[in-house]
């Protein structure tokens, strides 16, 4: 056992498919190194957490702090570790449907592989964080553990084998913060009541996005950014069907789009968080992300495609 040792993630974009990859239709995310969380490792004589947003005792951390307890539990049971002092720094802006909670649970579980000098690979850790990932989301397909414990993009579908793939399109995207708080449990499940209520039309919405993201991924192979822009911005109106979007991201929607954005969508959970905007090289990236800023956005990211650097 290591004396301390640490362990990364990085954020993560969904490029196309969220909320209908909860029902096994497929999506495309991958890792966002602009936005990262580092965990660090060490023995204690009980569990201990220091975080950006809670430090204390671990046994009576809030309950939004569940996901982690229990992953940390069930890691020293698992390998009957002695009790731990964690630590964990992010630049991740939590609930923006940016995968902070998935992401924090990759580096936990990594650092806490690499104290007890356990060899590990993806698949182990993703055993661990989708466990943690139900308790902070409920019903989580598991695309944001796949793209924050991955190294490329990921063509991810729902009980399928992972399928990497490379991102070689000429663009950059924006990623903007709209400052709302987006409670991916609850689109989630409003989506689920959705189906439950009006099940014809959401299924078919549901469907198409699944279309959508298909074509998506053609559009990327053939280094077509104007049709994956087409596609993203149809991909928005039927998440607005969804009720997943709001007016916070239908503001930035458009003022990305009026400024020359091929495409624009909300990412992740909705509902506030952050919407992605595709620009056809960075310095149109970077007129857009300062005019979003100027609309209101509280952070903007850029990052060109086919040139990210991971984690
Ligand atoms: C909204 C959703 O599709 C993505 C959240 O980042 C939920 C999930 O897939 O678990």
């Amino acid at each position: 056992m290591k004396v301390i040792a640490e362990g990364a993630a990085s954020g993560k974009i969904i490029l196309m498919g969220e909320h209908a990859v909860v029902y096994g239709e497929p999506a495309i995310a991958m890792p966002f190194a602009a936005t990262k969380i580092t965990a660090t490792m060490q023995e204690a004589s009980q569990d201990q957490l220091t975080s950006n947003y809670y430090s204390g005792s671990l046994a009576e951390a809030p309950a939004n702090l569940l996901n982690l307890q229990n992953l940390i539990g069930k890691l020293r049971q698992d390998f009957d570790a002695p009790p731990v002092d964690c630590r964990i720094v992010s630049t991740i802006p939590a609930e923006r449907g940016m995968g902070s909670s998935a992401a924090v649970a990759v580096a936990v579980t990594r650092a806490f592989f690499a104290w007890q000098e356990i060899p590990t690979d993806q698949a182990r850790v993703l055993n661990y964080v989708n466990g943690a990932e139900q308790i902070a989301h409920g019903n989580p397909s598991g695309i944001d553990a796949a793209a924050t414990s991955g190294q490329q993009p990921v063509f991810f579908q729902k009980e399928q084998p992972l399928e990497p793939f490379q991102l070689n399109l000429t663009g950059a995207l924006i990623v903007a913060d709209t400052g709302v708080k987006g409670k991916t449990r609850d689109t989630v499940q409003d989506v689920a009541t959705l189906l439950r209520l009006q099940p014809e039309k959401t299924r078919a919405a549901i469907g198409e996005l699944g279309q959508l993201t298909r074509a998506a991924r053609i559009a990327i192979s053939d280094n077509q950014p104007a049709t994956l822009g087409e596609l993203m911005n149809q991909a928005q109106t039927l998440l607005q069907q969804l009720s997943v979007s709001d007016a916070s991201l239908d503001h930035l929607v458009q003022v990305a789009r009026h400024n020359g954005a091929l495409g624009a969508k909300l990412t992740g959970g909705g509902r506030g968080g952050c919407m992605i905007a595709l620009a056809k090289d960075r310095h149109t990236a970077a007129i857009i992300a300062n005019q979003l800023e100027n609309a209101g956005a509280k952070a903007t990211w850029i990052q060109e495609l086919g040139v990210c650097q991971y984690v």
